[in-house]
């Protein structure tokens, strides 16, 4: 009798467990859609912040040659430098790692501050507090007399920024799964891609309002570090957020300890051919557009005859067109599939487009909108397409090891632009030919169109459905 009471209490109290787990689990914040779409625009903000800051200086190309002597290969090396810590100490896999072992909120904090830090060093070089004789000048005067100490101090500034920025984009890609999985997560995906664009649709149409405020150009530049400075604060409140849904659900994160890392991972991932083909597709094609973009405002400059303000507008109707596009595109994918398929038509329109730029003096306007369409087309299939080929648990080093392999072409690119633009203009040309150029951003599309085909092939044999609407894999 004893023994039937105890097995009875023993049922009850399980039973009770479970269901005040189900509660816990019922009522967690993420269950909360206000909640987590706002949580979405605070990270949201982060994401708008870095992508702000790594466009302020574009649309500022020949400004900086005013103030600073810079030549386009100084500029491509100052874009280019972002890329130094992702590719040459593959910062982006090892955040991952750091990631998995330290939670989102640590690791999200660092690479933030990192991020934080590199904006305001970059800004601080091009002041004239530091041009003024200020901490480090003479320091940065001392070596390399090839190279400006503005540019020197600049690079190290975009050198910490980029350490931080990528790994930062991880983070909240994992944040995103966190609140969404289970729920809206190709829209919230789409939506968080739109926010961060929208950084760079303000970047390319401030910052050349900014330069000509009363206390001087340099405006723009401590406008931009301290927009991300705000993004770490932002991120302080998302921090509360995380922290009480990790208890609400009794779970000291979203990763368990199997989904830790492990170096066979890489080589499994390695094996896998259709990661191959998304991976180069992912460095050929983002190669062709972000270090396009970083020069294309003094492309539409040089070309057009245009100002600042509206060649730094017309750049913006990229972000502009991904805004919209974007979400939209994610919602087909998940709807309709076809994602193999909308990458090669995004690789053909790119392709098109850079040479229309090269050989032709159509409209840019028009132009920089179609270019918007492939810039969402590729996008919104290639990274929910990854998540079918690749283990749940293991997505977070699939990125890592991506965004490492594209940091490749982001460092390279934009030093080639450089050197290809200085290469084919006689010296103190006052009008720049950017033909070879934009056909060497044409020729990247056309190696990315490649691999969109190899990659739809290769579809038919390994079976992970591409082609399938999202739910159906
Ligand atoms: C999601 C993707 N972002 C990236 O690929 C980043 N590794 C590079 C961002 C560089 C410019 N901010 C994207 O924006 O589509």
């Amino acid at each position: 009798m004893p023994s039937e009471k105890a097995f009875v209490f023993s049922v009850l109290l399980i039973t009770n467990t479970k269901l005040m787990n189900t509660e816990a689990l019922k009522t967690s914040l993420r269950d909360n859609p206000f909640t987590r779409w706002a949580m979405l625009l605070t990270v949201g903000f982060v994401l708008a912040a870095n992508y702000y800051f790594y466009d302020a200086l574009s649309p500022l190309k020949s400004t900086l040659t005013k103030e600073f002597g810079f030549t386009s290969t100084d500029f491509g090396l100052f874009v280019s430098v972002y890329s130094i810590p992702n590719v040459f100490f593959l910062m982006a896999v090892m955040g991952g790692i750091i990631l998995d072992k330290l939670g989102i909120r640590r690791t999200g904090f660092m690479f933030i501050a990192f991020m934080t830090l590199g904006a305001l060093v970059t800004a601080y070089g091009a002041s004239d507090m530091y041009r003024n004789n200020g901490l480090g000048y003479a320091f940065m005067s001392s070596f390399m007399p090839g190279y400006s100490p503005e540019l020197k101090m600049m690079l190290l500034g975009r050198f910490l920024f980029g350490l931080g920025a990528e790994t930062s984009i991880v983070v909240i890609s994992k944040i995103i799964v966190k609140w969404f999985k289970g729920k809206e997560l190709a829209l919230a995906f789409g939506v968080k891609l739109g926010l961060a664009r929208t950084g760079s649709f303000l970047a390319f149409n401030l910052s050349p309002i900014l330069i000509e405020a009363e206390a001087g150009w340099t405006v723009a530049t401590w406008f931009a570090a301290f927009f991300v400075t705000s993004a770490l604060l932002v991120f302080l409140i998302y921090m509360m957020f995380d922290l009480k849904l990790d208890r609400q659900v009794e779970h000291g994160g979203l990763l368990s300890k199997s989904e830790e890392f492990q170096f066979s991972d890489l080589t499994k991932l390695l094996m896998n051919r259709s990661f191959i083909y998304v991976t180069l597709l992912c460095l050929t094609f983002y190669s062709a557009v972000f270090p396009f973009l970083s020069f294309s405002a003094d492309f539409f400059l040089n070309k057009f005859g245009m100002s600042i303000k509206e060649s730094g507008f017309i750049s913006s109707l990229l972000p502009v067109g991904t805004m919209i596009f974007t979400p939209l595109f994610g919602f087909f994918v998940d709807k309709y599939g076809k994602a193999a398929s909308l990458m090669i038509y995004g690789s053909l329109i790119l392709v098109t487009v850079h040479l229309i730029f090269a050989f032709t003096g159509l409209t840019p306007y028009v132009m920089m909108v179609i270019l918007g369409v492939a810039f969402s087309l590729v996008p919104a299939a290639m990274w929910p397409s990854v998540a079918k080929m690749v283990d749940e648990t293991r997505i977070g080093s699939a990125y890592g090891f991506m965004f490492s392999v594209q940091n490749l072409g982001l460092w390279a690119f934009p030093i080639l632009a450089g050197v290809v633009l200085d290469g084919t203009n006689p010296e103190g040309t006052s009008q720049l030919d950017y033909t070879y150029t934009m056909l060497m951003f044409a020729c990247l599309g056309v190696f990315g169109l490649l691999f969109a085909l190899l990659l739809k092939r290769e579809d038919k044999v390994s079976g992970y459905g591409l082609e399938l609407p999202s739910n159906s894999k």
